[in-house]
């Protein structure tokens, strides 16, 4: 073991989506990164979030699509070849290999450390590698934690030997389960109760709750509610777990009871329960914070908690929105303020200025990949009424639109935007039906941009295009 630290002006820790794009902006401004990862370069967003999830729900919002679109080959909507869209789901992932990452990485000139990266104080980083060995590096400017999130479980009884799904499992694996409980009712759990649904389990939705996606506007998470029952998903709220064990040892099936003393029966069990922060072994402890916290960071992405300003967090660790193209957003700018603090040069701190992650809390786009399509950015009417703001509030029935009656027979969908009467900009929107992510962009940049609304009765949309829902809202405004 060689004790003398290898000298780097940034340390990454994690190299998932957030912690390439840190390492690839400070590499890019000159600064020498390295970056260490303990599993798949790519993360988990590459191999067991954003990417097998989609490959797997693709095909079953295309058929939902096909099946109301006059003309087509009723096969189209039929079931779907299971084997064929896992295949497909394996080859997304690259069956699991990093190897064009890792040519990526040396192709930007960013150094790769393969292990488990701990702090061992200020600016010191050890890597305990595969084969057993440690490699300290030290960081002349930065300690950047990219270091993401995992699946949070329920403290349940007997979870230890339930061996259930979390959403690694739900995004890999190889078999269609008969019977699906899912728990939750959030994004996890209405995306991957409507891609196994489709690929064929018989899916039932456990939600402590009243209603699905509790962070939107309520008309989404109740669209997708009917859908999901629709498609035959048994969707139960106010349901609460009790217990979950496998009385007859591994592969027997799931026994859940309920807390009103309900009893049901699964192949498998997914906990889709939220996130909690990979910060438990990263040696928090040497730097005077606590193991397993959330790293709470200002707008330039340092961690104030932590004396030198040498020490930041970006991505889902940091809390803030747990959202790959968010964490890149907040990697960008990190990169940019590593770089200029290096300088020597002073920084952009206005609101929207170069160092500045201010779209974190005003403008960020989710879309969740179910029928119907959501897509949403900035405020809610919950959030504007949670926080004092006055708005108005704006819908429409995006079926009306001559573009969603081409798109489908009976096109259900709707839309809601909402006004800062006083700046006479748009703060929020969120549209729900199909086909919709592809409409957010254009709502993420006028709220970013915070366009008046009078300059954008001058914005055509084209015709017969769904984004003619724009039109719409604006003249039901404007009046
Ligand atoms: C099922 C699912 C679907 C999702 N779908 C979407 C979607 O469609 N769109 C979207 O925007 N977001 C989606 N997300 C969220 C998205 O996956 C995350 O926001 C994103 O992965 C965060 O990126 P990250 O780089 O911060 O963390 P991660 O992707 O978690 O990467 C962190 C990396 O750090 C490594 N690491 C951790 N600790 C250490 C250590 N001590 N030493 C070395 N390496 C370490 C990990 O191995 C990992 O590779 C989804 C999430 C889930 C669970
Ligand atoms: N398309 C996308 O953008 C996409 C897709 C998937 C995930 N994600 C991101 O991943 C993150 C994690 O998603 P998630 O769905 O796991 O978390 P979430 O926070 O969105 O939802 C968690 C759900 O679990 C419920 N819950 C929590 N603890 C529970 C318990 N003990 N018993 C029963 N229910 C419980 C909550 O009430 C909620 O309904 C999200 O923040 C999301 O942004 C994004």
């Amino acid at each position: 073991m060689n004790d003398a630290p290898r000298t780097y002006d940034v340390v990454v820790i994690g190299a998932g989506p957030v912690g390439e794009n840190v390492a690839d902006r400070t590499r890019a401004a000159g600064l020498s990164t390295v970056i260490i990862e303990s599993e798949l370069i790519g993360g988990e967003c590459s191999f067991w979030a954003c990417e097998p999830s989609k490959a797997l729900l693709r095909p079953v919002l295309v058929r939902a699509d096909a099946r109301r679109v006059v003309g087509l080959d009723p096969g189209m909507g039929g079931a779907l070849d299971a084997a064929a869209v896992l295949a497909h789901r394996d080859e997304i992932v690259s069956n699991w290999t990093d190897d064009d990452q890792v040519d990526w990485l040396t192709s930007v000139g960013v150094d790769l450390v393969r292990g488990h990266g701990r702090m061992e104080g200020p600016r010191h980083v050890a890597v305990r590698t595969p084969d057993g060995a440690t490699v300290r590096l030290e960081a002349r400017q930065a300690v950047a934690v990219c270091t993401g999130s995992r699946a949070a479980l329920p403290d349940l009884p007997g979870l230890d030997t339930l061996r259930p799904w979390t959403s690694r499992n739900a995004t890999s694996a190889h078999e269609v389960p008969g019977r699906l409980a899912v728990v939750g009712g959030g994004v996890v759990a209405v995306e991957m109760a409507t891609a196994w649904q489709g690929l064929g389990a018989q899916v039932t939705l456990l939600v402590r709750g009243t209603g699905l996606l509790s962070r939107m506007e309520p008309f989404a998470g109740e669209m997708v509610a009917d859908s999901l029952r629709e498609a035959g998903v048994d969707v139960r709220f106010d349901t609460t777990v009790a217990s979950a064990v496998r009385e007859d040892g591994p592969g027997s099936e799931v026994r859940i009871t309920l807390a009103d003393g309900g009893q049901m029966v699964a192949d498998e069990i997914l906990f889709a329960t939220g996130r909690a922060p990979r910060t438990d072994d990263i040696g928090l402890e040497s730097i005077g914070l606590t193991p397993g916290s959330w790293l709470t960071v200002d707008d330039t992405g340092v961690v104030p908690e932590v004396p030198g300003g040498w020490l930041y967090a970006a991505g889902d660790v940091n809390r803030r929105a747990l959202l790959t193209h968010q964490g890149k957003y907040q990697a960008r700018i990190t990169g940019a303020v590593i770089a200029a603090r290096a300088n020597g040069e002073s920084l952009d701190e206005r609101p929207w200025g170069a160092h500045q992650t201010t779209a974190d809390t005003a403008a960020v786009p989710q879309v969740v990949f179910t029928h119907p399509e959501i897509a949403s950015v900035g405020l809610t009417t919950t959030e504007a009424r949670r926080t004092g703001r006055h708005v108005d509030v704006i819908d429409y029935e995006i079926g009306s639109v001559a573009g969603a009656v081409q798109y489908a027979k009976g096109y259900q969908g709707k839309a809601r935007m909402l006004v800062d009467p006083d700046r006479s900009t748009v703060v929020g929107v969120t549209f729900a039906g199909p086909g919709v992510a592809e409409l957010l962009h254009s709502a993420t940049v006028v709220v970013a941009g915070e366009t008046p609304v009078e300059r954008l009765w001058h914005a055509v949309p084209a015709f017969p295009t769904i984004s003619e829902v724009w039109l719409r809202l604006l003249e039901t405004y404007r009046g």
